[in-house]
């Protein structure tokens, strides 16, 4: 009598799993090499695959991160799980030395399995590999060129309509999201201008972006992420919620780049061009150049929606919680605007206390408290310690390094202030809030732009205070805690 070995999709994995690891065993046995950076040093084939399983999820990633270069005594850490390398840098130092330095090699983004192959996000250059196509000129001047430093005055306008309709309608916190942010963007990307579609498309952008911040800088949040050949796993098979989500996730995101490009596409036959460099399109467009600018398109749009409603959304919070802070900003709105008008981007370098309190939210609560992760694309050696191809997180939380800032747990605006001329100013937290090297946000200028209308605007007009413990009893309604959730945008 003979058995029949039948491949199922879990036997299909083992063998697979292990033909790669026994592989990955045996290259890294007969190779001399330095020692890797310092870090957990696990088990053999699984390294620290128990620890990182067992992780307390209650923890900020980045605070972990940050016990751990305590723990280890170092700015460059390294965690293997299954052959699966993360190198963490802990300390601007050792970011801009690898990330800027040596950008021809740290530029790549992780292959991720989850989130740019299964919910389709393959169109998005923010998650691009380091490649011809990523490096496509077209692709990214396209995008640099709409949003480097000189073009966002263009903008101003378009900013400036989106403040005053936002004082206009002022109404719960989610509404900065909807009206501010997001729509500023549309409006310039797309020539969107009715409150409902604007407020529509914002929700789309938010739903689907919430796959790269759940999935993007987490390694081990996905098992699939060690062990790619897990995605042939059918959406049944238990263990394999991965796929559920990405299934819910993916029509999402085909949404998200496809329905506002064919709305463009349609007010075009009426001559209606938005802003952007879609004003460069004709119908003769080339197909390629036409991808291009949809892409880019589609990026601005979810790439500038959370990331700004964040950090007005913390200086919001962090006003509530401290009085003296609005006085000073208060003080100084009045002393130099007076109460007739609102501030107007001519008037930023008049107030310098505001610039250093949005400075100061920026360091405190960064928006990406882990950037986005980079990717070595071969070995290296720096320090005298071994770098194996593979992701790199840099901490933006770096902010918080006591080396840079003395007292970094305390929210101080005054220490970007050259009140005494002894005194020395701290570092810029801009230099690293928008990560590194060629992979740097090329939507800052506009991020701060947006974000410092909006902020002023909001203090020359507004009080913020916590609920009241008598509005705390009635609306069940708790005072909001300077706390976060974790992901890749907080
Ligand atoms: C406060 C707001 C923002 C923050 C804190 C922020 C932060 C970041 C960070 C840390 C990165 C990763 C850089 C790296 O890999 O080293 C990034 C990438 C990126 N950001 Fe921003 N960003 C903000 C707003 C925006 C806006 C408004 C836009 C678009 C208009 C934008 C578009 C992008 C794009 C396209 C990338 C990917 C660049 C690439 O991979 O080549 N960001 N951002």
């Amino acid at each position: 009598m003979s058995t029949k070995l039948e491949l199922t999709p879990f036997l299909t994995a083992t063998i697979l799993f292990g033909l790669y690891h026994s592989y990955v065993f045996l290259i890294r046995l007969f190779r001399p090499r330095l020692p890797y950076p310092l870090g957990p040093r696990g088990y053999p084939l699984i390294g620290d695959l128990f620890n990182e399983a067992s992780k307390n999820v209650e923890q900020h990633e980045w605070a972990r991160y940050l016990k751990m270069g305590k723990e280890y005594n170092s700015d460059v850490l390294h965690i293997n799980v299954l052959g699966d390398h993360t190198l963490i840098l802990n300390s601007a130092k050792a970011a801009t030395e690898l990330l800027e330095k040596r950008s021809g090699l740290y530029s790549d983004r992780p292959r991720k399995a989850l989130p740019s192959l299964l919910s389709r996000w393959d169109w998005n250059f923010a998650t691009m590999l380091y490649s011809n196509k990523w490096r496509s000129v077209s692709c990214n001047l396209t995008f640099h060129q709409d949003f480097q430093a000189k073009a966002i005055s263009t903008y101003h306008p378009f900013i400036l309509q989106s403040t005053s309709n936002f004082l206009k309608k002022l109404a719960p916190a989610e509404y900065i999201s909807t009206s501010y942010a997001g729509s500023t963007i549309l409006r310039i990307v797309y020539g969107m201008s009715t409150q409902e579609e604007l407020e529509n498309y914002v929700e789309l952008a938010h739903l689907a972006s919430e796959s790269l911040n759940a999935t993007m800088n987490h390694c081990g949040s996905f098992f699939v992420d060690y062990l790619p050949c897990l995605k042939y796993m059918p959406a049944w098979f238990p263990g394999a919620s991965f796929k559920q989500k990405a299934n819910t996730w993916a029509p999402m995101v085909s949404n998200l780049i496809n329905a506002p490009w064919k709305r463009v596409k349609s007010s075009m036959k009426f001559n209606l061009v938005p802003n952007f460099d879609i004003k460069s399109i004709n119908n003769n467009l080339d197909q390629d150049m036409e991808e291009v600018i949809k892409n880019c398109s589609g990026v601005a749009y979810f790439a500038g929606t959370d990331t700004t409603v964040s950090l007005i959304m913390s200086s919001i919070l962090v006003l509530s919680h401290h009085p003296e802070v609005l006085e000073k900003a208060h003080e100084e709105l009045d002393r130099v605007i007076g109460t007739s008008r609102l501030p107007q981007f001519q008037d930023r370098d008049k107030l310098p206390y505001i610039q250093a309190f949005i400075k100061e939210v920026e360091r405190m609560y960064p928006v990406t408290p882990l950037a986005v992760a980079h990717r070595v694309i071969s070995d290296d050696i720096f320090n005298g310690y071994f770098i194996p191809k593979g992701i790199v997180n840099s901490r933006i939380a770096i902010l918080h390094s006591e080396e840079l800032y003395q007292d970094p747990f305390k929210f101080n605006p005054g220490r970007f202030l050259q009140n005494d001329k002894n005194s020395k100013l701290s570092p810029d937290p801009e230099i690293v809030a928008f990560g590194f090297g060629r992979r740097i946000c090329p939507g800052r200028h506009f991020a701060l732009d947006s974000a410092w209308s909006l902020i002023a605007c909001l203090l020359a007009t507004c009080d913020f205070t916590g609920p009241s413990e008598d509005a705390q009893k009635i609306s069940r309604k708790p005072d909001p805690m300077l706390d976060y959730f974790d992901g890749l945008i907080v």
